[in-house]
């Protein structure tokens, strides 16, 4: 679909889909005030989550409450408490990428699991066999099954919603899914409040929540505590380790480009310590490689969870109503060629029009992609995935070279840059590559940094 605004019928619902990064921007940043609710979601929203869930929370004072408190645990300075933890495992994740390279889709959702654990809970990850990133991942996969159009007759006739428990058997089991959710979310979230009782709990999202409530009326009740973390995780991991997955199919296929980067890295930073924060400001090159990553290949290829509006409205000529379902089809804004020349081809070249990091005119939206959403219900997890981002990024570059796989024949195999899974977050199929380190000097400051980085997380607990 790459009409600039397409409306679907779905019984007396409109859905309305853009394509176009303008018309996206007009409607969900200006008109952010009408556009930042959600659709109904009966079951996945009302009867598995009660609405706790940030995610799929409707406009009104609960949700503002709850993102005022997203906000406080995410913003710019409480990001920079979180640095060290990404440091740290991001030097972790160079080593695995150094040991075995064959298994780095593994490596880069260990990652991106264990820092969002870290952030939530103040604990890691140390393998994906950890029984609470298991049960976390269970949960999730679950709730994609509460999503999928047609799945339960209840979305389309809210009614069934009121069936007693005992004639509906898909309503006791979504109850039952429920009821352990909250079980499991409650422990990991009181467990926090334990540990700062007895004065060994490291800076987390969830310990700043419990921090809050003290005489605060603006602060999250337990249950609510529990479902903000827990949408937290959701959220943040596999967006985090798809974009990663995204970022090594980019370079595998246009080797260009990281041959620019590395030419950066090695004039700015050398080759005798891997990057850091303070490189940032003299980077451009690669900054501009993970903005393309994000347009190139957005995670939420339907802008994540759809809007809904709270008033009739009209724009250029259209009646659009109150109630109406909106999607910011990213895909097609990604790849509008009015904006993006040659769209599927990585030039991180389109964000350095002047060199240096560009406004990228005539891109509405100051960031020149919109892979993090719109207006009031931008992602809340902006910062921290950009800084995730930076820090693995720029050391993968440094650290190694990554080129197309080989088979038994010698024959360079070349990934299908259109594999990508199926559903509302995408990610490659799995795909091989080869990735290997620079020089032998670097393969030792991995170690070494490794070690350090192995010191620092001692601290935070894990099974
Ligand atoms: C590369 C990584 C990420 C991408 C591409 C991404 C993308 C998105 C998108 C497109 C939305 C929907 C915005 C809208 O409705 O307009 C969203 C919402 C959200 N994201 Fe992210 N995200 C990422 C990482 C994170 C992280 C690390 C966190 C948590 C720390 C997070 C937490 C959330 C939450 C809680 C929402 C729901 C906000 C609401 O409904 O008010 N995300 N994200």
């Amino acid at each position: 679909m790459y009409g600039s605004l397409v409306t679907v019928w779905t019984g007396r619902r409109p859905t309305i889909v853009i394509g176009d990064p303008k018309v996206a921007c007009d409607l969900l940043d200006r008109r952010s005030v009408i556009y930042s609710s959600r659709p109904r979601f009966v079951v996945m929203g009302e009867l598995f989550t009660n609405n706790d869930s940030l995610l799929t929370m409707p406009h009104g004072d609960k949700w503002r409450k709850t993102r005022k408190n997203f906000h406080m645990g995410l913003h710019r300075r409480a990001c920079e408490s979180y640095k060290p933890i990404q440091e740290a495992e991001s030097q972790r994740l160079t080593r695995d990428l150094l040991v075995t390279p064959e298994v780095f889709g593994k490596h880069l959702e260990r990652y991106a699991s264990s820092v969002m654990i870290c952030v939530a809970y103040g604990r890691r990850v140390d393998s994906l066999e950890d029984p609470i990133v298991k049960k976390i991942y269970d949960r999730m996969a679950y709730m994609s099954t509460l999503n999928v159009p047609g799945a339960f007759w209840a979305e389309s006739f809210p009614i069934l919603k009121l069936i007693p428990d005992c004639l509906a058997p898909w309503k006791r089991e979504v109850k039952r899914r429920a009821k352990d959710s909250t079980e499991m979310l409650s422990r990991l979230a009181l467990d926090v409040r334990d540990r700062m009782k007895k004065g060994d709990a490291p800076a987390s999202f969830t310990k700043t929540l419990w921090e809050r409530r003290e005489g605060n009326p603006e602060a999250l009740s337990e249950r609510e505590i529990a479902y903000a973390t827990g949408s937290l995780f959701g959220a943040g991991s596999d967006t985090s380790s798809a974009t990663l997955m995204s970022f090594f199919l980019a370079m595998t296929c246009f080797p260009r480009v990281a041959a620019e980067a590395q030419e950066e890295l090695d004039r700015v930073v050398g080759r005798d310590r891997s990057p850091t924060w303070s490189d940032e400001p003299n980077l451009p090159y690669c900054r501009a490689v993970i903005k393309e990553t994000l347009r190139w290949r957005p995670v939420a290829v339907m802008g994540g969870t759809p809007h809904a509006s709270i008033k009739d409205d009209q724009y250029n000529g259209h009646f659009i109503p109150k109630g109406a379902t909106i999607l910011g089809n990213l895909w097609a804004i990604h790849h509008n060629e009015k904006y993006f020349k040659d769209s599927h081809d990585f030039i991180p070249e389109r964000y350095l029009g002047s060199g240096k990091i560009d406004r990228m005119e005539p891109y509405p939206h100051r960031d020149g992609h919109s892979a993090f959403g719109w207006g009031r219900r931008i992602c809340p997890g902006k910062q921290l995935a950009e800084n995730s981002l930076f820090i693995t990024i720029t050391r993968v570059l440094w650290a190694f070279n990554i080129s197309k796989a080989t088979d038994k024949h010698g024959q360079e195999i070349t990934p299908n840059i259109f594999a990508y899974t199926d559903g509302f977050n995408s990610k490659p199929q799995p795909f091989q590559c080869r990735i290997r380190s620079r020089t032998p000097g670097i393969q030792q400051i991995i170690e070494r940094e490794a070690r350090l980085g192995e010191q620092f997380l001692d601290k935070y607990e894990c099974n």
